[in-house]
Parts: C-alpha cells; structure tokens; sequence
C-alpha cells in the first residue's frame, strides 16, 4: 500500500471474529475506511452489524483479529489511552440513543467537547441548529420526541469533528425530511471535516446516498450495489 493510501485511512480492521457463547456471530470480518468516505452497512436483522460496529469502536471484545483507529492498535492498547482514543477521533450513534436524561439537550450534545476539555458553546448551537432543534436546548431529554432524541444523539456524535463516525440506524426514528437532513449531516461531516462514517442502515434510499455500499451475511462483508430508484 502506498504511502498517501495508507495516510488516508482512518479505519482498518482485519480478520475480525465475535461469538457470545457457544454463537458465532461473524468471523473473517476486514474492512477498511478511508477520510472523506459514507460507507453504508445493510444485512439482515440479527446479522451481527450492530455487534460489529461495537467491536470496531473497541466497546464490545472480539474473539480475533485486530483494529487499527488512525494508525493505533485499538484493541492492543491499555484501557486508558484505547478510552483517550475513541474520545478524540469517535463520533458513535446508538440505536437506542444513549441521551443522558439528567442533562439538558444542549449539555447532551457538548458531552463529547466538555470530556475533550473543549467547551465550544457556539460548535453546540451549529449542531443543534444543522439537525433541526434551534430552540431546544434547555430542554430536558424526556421532553422530546423519540425522532428528536435522534437528532440530538447525532449532533452529540458530530460536535467534536470525530474522524470516524459510527451511525447504527440514525434515520430509523425519522421522517423522509429529517432522515434526508441527517444524512445530509454525515455526508458533510465526511466531505468537510475529511471524517469517514460507517452507517448501518436498513434503508435503500439511504444506502444510495453512500460513497459504497457493503452487505453483511454469513460469508462476512460483500460489496453491494443497491437498485437505483
Ligand atoms: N449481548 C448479547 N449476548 C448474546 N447474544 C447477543 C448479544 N447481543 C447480540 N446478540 C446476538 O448476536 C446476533 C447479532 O446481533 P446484532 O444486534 O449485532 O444484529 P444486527 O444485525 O445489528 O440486528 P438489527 O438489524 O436487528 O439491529 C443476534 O443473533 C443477537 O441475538
């Protein structure tokens, strides 16, 4: 691999293998993610795309194989510098949200700048703004819909300019115009920022506003076109 290809990965995993238990849920797993790229995931419901973009952030253990965030061993390295690592260069997106109910919608969403020791309030109402919730703000989490506790997990994704994002079904809650906005989001995070973005999806309209697309089965990771409308 020359050496301007190898600057611009941003994620390389190689012979991943997960099994809870006596399961095996995938085994031979490699990808790579490069700066700049939307990379959408599909797979049958249960294939494992959810466990797998939890092996990749380094929160859930694989079995074998290893990988690399920005040229780091992620899953060789102690707990401390892999935590300081996936803080710095990680944006996540939860299916379930993972919005903190103690805090306001806005201290949410600069979370991830206030751990880095960068508060940015005006970085926080650029998010709150690009995903639709001026105006929100102080609210508490358990007065938002469950579409707008969406948009507010992915502002908190975004807000620190991560060099990789990890969305697992972010238009799952939303209408076609803020599941439109939200990619719109991710796309620029990609273009702008140089970041590279894995997104789980079940939607083909979504998986055609990918750079690539992959689909995951028992066979591992396979390129995949989807059917233009
Ligand atoms: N903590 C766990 N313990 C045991 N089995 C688990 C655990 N988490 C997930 N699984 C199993 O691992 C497999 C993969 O689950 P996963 O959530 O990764 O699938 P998915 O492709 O993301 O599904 P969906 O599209 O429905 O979200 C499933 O068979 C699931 O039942």
């Amino acid at each position: 691999m020359s050496e301007a290809a190898r600057a611009q990965l941003v994620l390389q995993a190689r012979g991943l293998g997960k099994r809870y238990g006596e399961l095996p849920v995938f085994s031979g797993i490699s990808l790579d993610l490069r700066a700049g790229e939307l990379v959408a995931l599909l797979g049958e419901s249960g294939c494992g795309k959810s466990t797998l973009l939890n092996c990749l952030a380094g929160l859930d253990s694989v079995e074998a194989g290893e990988v690399r965030l920005l040229d780091q061993p992620l899953s060789a390295l102690p707990e401390p510098a892999q935590a300081a690592l996936r803080r710095r260069a990680l944006g996540f997106v939860f299916q379930a949200f993972h919005v903190l109910p103690q805090l306001s919608v806005a201290d949410n969403v600069a979370l991830p700048l206030l751990l880095l020791g960068r508060p940015d309030a005006a970085r926080v109402q650029q998010l709150l703004e690009a995903v639709g919730l001026a105006g929100l703000g102080e609210r508490a989490p358990r007065q938002l819909s469950g579409g707008q506790l969406q948009r507010v997990a992915i502002a908190r994704a975004l807000v620190h300019r991560p060099a990789l994002v990890l969305a697992d079904e972010p238009t799952g809650n939303l209408d076609p115009r803020h599941a439109a906005q939200v990619l719109e989001l991710l796309r620029a995070q990609c273009r702008q920022e140089g970041a590279a973005c894995l997104l789980v999806t079940h939607s083909e309209r979504a998986a055609v506003s990918a750079d690539r697309c992959l689909r995951m089965d028992a066979e591992g990771l396979q390129p995949w076109s989807p059917s233009p409308h």
